[in-house]
């Protein structure tokens, strides 16, 4: 988390709306439940920057769902068909990530971006993110700065004690952390537990 993930897609889907090209770009439902409604129809990062389209926009959309089939697009499941361009943020939540991105870049022609989280905060796999890597053209793989030290980050670490895998926050719940920090950390929480 917090390595540019959500500024990086918004700068693609920037980059080709400057190219005239029309861009649907697919959200989690669940960062509603994190940001309110503003987040139905808008990409948020961390610093707030958000990235909107307008109804003049050209048939161009940002749209909050639940799945990636026509249950969870529901409406604009022929607008996002028609798309020139596929974005997808928080695709770590997504259920049958692999064939859709398959079906939009290999049926329907559509360039595609997918971000997400690769590993959760224990460091397994989350969600299908690892299943795109045998399927992508490019694979970029960002940082952000450890909390703790200064470093670059490689993992987020979980600040606030639960264990449910899906935990949707920010700050408040994350830290962006190196290798040595969350090794450190992960050893003093396991310090903790068995003296008690
Ligand atoms: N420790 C940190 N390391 C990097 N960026 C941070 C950190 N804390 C806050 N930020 C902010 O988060 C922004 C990146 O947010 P975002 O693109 O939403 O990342 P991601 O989608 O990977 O979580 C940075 O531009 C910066 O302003
Ligand atoms: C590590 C981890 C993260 N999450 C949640 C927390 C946030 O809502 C998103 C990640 O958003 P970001 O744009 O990458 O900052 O995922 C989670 O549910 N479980 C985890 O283990």
């Amino acid at each position: 988390m917090f390595a540019g993930k959500t500024t990086h897609l918004m700068r693609c889907v920037e980059r080709e709306r400057a190219r005239g090209r029309t861009v649907f770009v697919i959200k989690s439902e669940l960062d509603v439940e994190r940001f309110g409604e503003d987040a139905r129809d808008a990409l948020i990062a961390h610093d707030g920057k958000r990235v909107r389209f307008d109804a003049s926009d050209d048939g161009g959309r940002v749209r909050a769902v639940r799945t990636l089939d026509a249950a969870g697009l529901g409406a604009d499941a022929a607008a996002c068909d028609a798309a020139d361009v596929v974005a997808v943020d928080e695709a770590q939540f997504m259920g049958d990530l692999a064939p859709f991105a398959r079906r939009c870049a290999e049926e329907l022609g559509q360039t595609v971006y997918v971000c997400g989280l690769d590993g959760d905060y224990r460091r397994e796999r989350f969600g299908g993110v690892l299943d795109l890597i045998p399927l992508c053209d490019t694979v970029t793989r960002l940082r952000g700065t450890c909390a703790e030290c200064g470093d670059e980050s490689l993992f987020s670490r979980r600040v606030e004690a639960s264990e449910d895998v899906v935990r949707v926050g920010g700050r408040d719940k994350y830290a962006p952390v190196c290798r040595a920090c969350y090794v450190a950390a992960s050893t003093r929480e396991r310090g903790s537990a068995s003296a008690r």
